[in-house]
């Protein structure tokens, strides 16, 4: 029996050598003991993950994936997922996050994994290549995002000058 316990029910058990009464009375909540209860079970720090934690769960029975330095366990979405089980599958046991990148998914699948997060990834766990691997994709395209929108700027500038000399 731990404080909780002992605080939301009085056991009369307890007065059984002067009473030969055994009975429990429970007693009302006490200003919201059970969500204290609940909340003792939740971490307050994130629990961390080296890759190899996350490469022993990669069956459609468990599935761990780890995506921008993030590890998520997505066993129970598998079967929703519009891509599909298998693109999947075939990410887990390593950084996921170009995969996850280049499949451009949307900020409402982005919001969805929220729910699947589990944890942080140790990156102590990491080699420094795989380190630099998923930050230099999002680099280059912070970087160079400038490059296709001055391609598609001059083209339609040039578009519209052939079409005035006409
Ligand atoms: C927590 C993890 C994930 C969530 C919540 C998620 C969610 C989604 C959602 C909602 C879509 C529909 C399109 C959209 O809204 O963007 C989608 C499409 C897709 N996802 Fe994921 N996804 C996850 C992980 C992954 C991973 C690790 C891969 C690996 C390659 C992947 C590959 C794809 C592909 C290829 C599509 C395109 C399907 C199509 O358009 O035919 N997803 N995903």
């Amino acid at each position: 029996m731990d404080l909780i316990d002992q605080v939301q029910g009085f056991n009369i058990k307890h007065l059984a050598p002067f009473t030969n009464l055994s009975f429990s009375l429970p007693l009302p909540n006490i200003v919201g003991l059970q969500n204290i209860n609940k909340q003792r079970k939740m971490p307050t720090l994130s629990d961390f993950y080296t890759i190899q934690d996350a490469s022993q769960h990669k069956t459609k029975e468990d599935c761990w994936v780890v995506i921008d330095g993030k590890v998520y366990d997505v066993t129970q979405y598998l079967d929703d997922h519009p891509g599909g089980d298998d693109v999947i599958l075939a990410a887990t046991g390593k950084d996921a996050t170009d995969d996850f990148e280049d499949a451009g998914h949307s900020k409402s699948a982005r919001e969805l994994m929220e729910q699947y997060f589990i944890g942080e990834l140790d990156t102590s766990s990491l080699t420094p290549a795989e380190k630099n691997s998923s930050k230099n994709s999002i680099q280059l395209i912070k970087q160079y995002w400038a490059v296709p929108a001055a391609v598609v700027g001059i083209s339609v500038v040039l578009g519209f000058l052939y079409l005035r000399k006409k």
